[in-house]
């Protein structure tokens, strides 16, 4: 390791896991556990209409723009062919991932629910290494364990704890393109929802005492504090809120956190930088061009995802119906963001540490 990487290294423990944006992600999500698990304590339900709309406030203002956002640091320095490359796998990517919603509706939606999944796990595994260390982490499979605790937590602990509001979003999630697609399935969604429970309890239980066992220590303390934490949280929140909010305030928050941790080791081509200029203002109005043209790029990828699908509100009422379009119509952006942006880019990737 060179000199600056080993600087890197030696900044990153000393004090980068105090950006506030990490205490603030754990607040959040604290605060809205205990706040959730008083109001269920007392018998006070929240409107359903009330979480979908938190669902679309948080998937839709909060969790798209920085979707937008990692794109374009990750892209800000590269070399323009480069650029071109990546927009074009990009979209092939989202390309296929409508053949196979299209296709195979049920299989599409499975893979929507991995692409979640992965989105947590991965981008939390990275978090983690920018900013609290994974010195605890020894081997692969310690860090399997640990993008699968993370990433499980968004997707299989609500399959466990909000069976009945799973399934009907499942289901409208599958009627985008085919109504009633998703019954042939019904009677095995309890055997699937135990699989989940005891996979997820044993993989959990196995990390943090594999973490333990293999040295403990601070950064271990705060992977386990963490992990139980996701854990509780999407056990006791309702579904459509705990996603809606884990997104912009676990999520982007987080990403933001490690984004500022490895800000300074200087990472790409200055000569290429999309946003270089002479002056603050040409630098500001550069920024702003760009992210207005990612704006309307999305919309136009999300008009023809609309176009495609058969029953784009999934037959059902405008906010249930929204709700299923927005998170098929999410995950198919966000496949290319994990295997575009992460696993194909190994230069450098949209969750960069160096
Ligand atoms: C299955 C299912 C859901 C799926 C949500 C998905 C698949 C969200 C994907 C989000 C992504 C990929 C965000 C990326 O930034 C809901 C609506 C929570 C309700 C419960 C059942």
């Amino acid at each position: 390791m060179s000199a600056i990487g080993l600087g890197a290294v030696r900044r990153r423990l000393v004090y980068s896991d105090a950006h506030p944006s990490l205490g603030l992600s754990r607040a959040a999500l604290f605060v809205l556990l205990v706040g959730f698990a008083a109001t269920t304590a007392a018998g006070v339900t929240i409107p359903f209409r009330a979480q979908m709309v938190v669902y679309l406030v948080g998937m839709v203002a909060l969790n798209l723009p920085h979707g937008g956002y990692e794109h374009f640091e990750n892209l800000r320095r590269r070399r323009p062919s480069f650029r071109w490359r990546y927009v074009a796998v990009y979209l092939a990517v989202v390309a296929g991932f409508v053949a196979l919603l299209l296709a195979a509706p049920v299989a599409g939606v499975a893979l929507a629910i991995g692409v979640a999944m992965a989105k947590g796990g991965l981008g939390g595994l990275k978090v983690l290494e920018a900013t609290s260390g994974t010195e605890h982490l020894e081997t692969r499979t310690q860090r399997f364990l640990a993008i699968a605790v993370r990433g499980g937590a968004v997707m299989l602990v609500p399959l466990v704890f909000h069976p009945d509001t799973f399934h009907t979003f499942s289901s409208l999630m599958v009627g985008l393109v085919e109504s009633g697609a998703l019954e042939p399935y019904a009677a095995h969604f309890e055997t699937t929802r135990m699989l989940a429970a005891g996979g997820y309890g044993l993989a959990l239980a196995a990390h943090v005492g594999l973490g333990y066992v293999r040295g403990g220590g601070r950064s271990w303390l705060i992977d386990a504090g963490e992990s139980l934490l996701l854990a509780a949280y999407f056990a006791v929140v309702p579904v459509l809120v705990a996603v809606g909010l884990y997104f912009p305030f676990w999520y982007s928050a987080r990403q933001v956190a490690r984004t500022v941790t490895v800000d300074d080791d200087a990472v790409g081509d200055a000569e290429w930088d999309i946003v270089g200029g002479a002056s603050a203002s040409r630098v500001a109005l550069r920024a702003w061009a760009i992210l207005v043209a990612g704006a309307f790029a999305t919309f136009a990828v999300l008009g023809a995802v609309y176009w495609a699908v058969p029953n784009p509100l999934a037959n059902a009422g405008i906010l249930p119906g929204a709700v299923a379009f927005w998170s098929v119509f999410i995950s198919v952006i966000a496949l290319p963001h994990v295997v575009v942006g992460s696993v194909l880019d190994t230069e450098r990737g949209i969750w960069y540490v160096p």
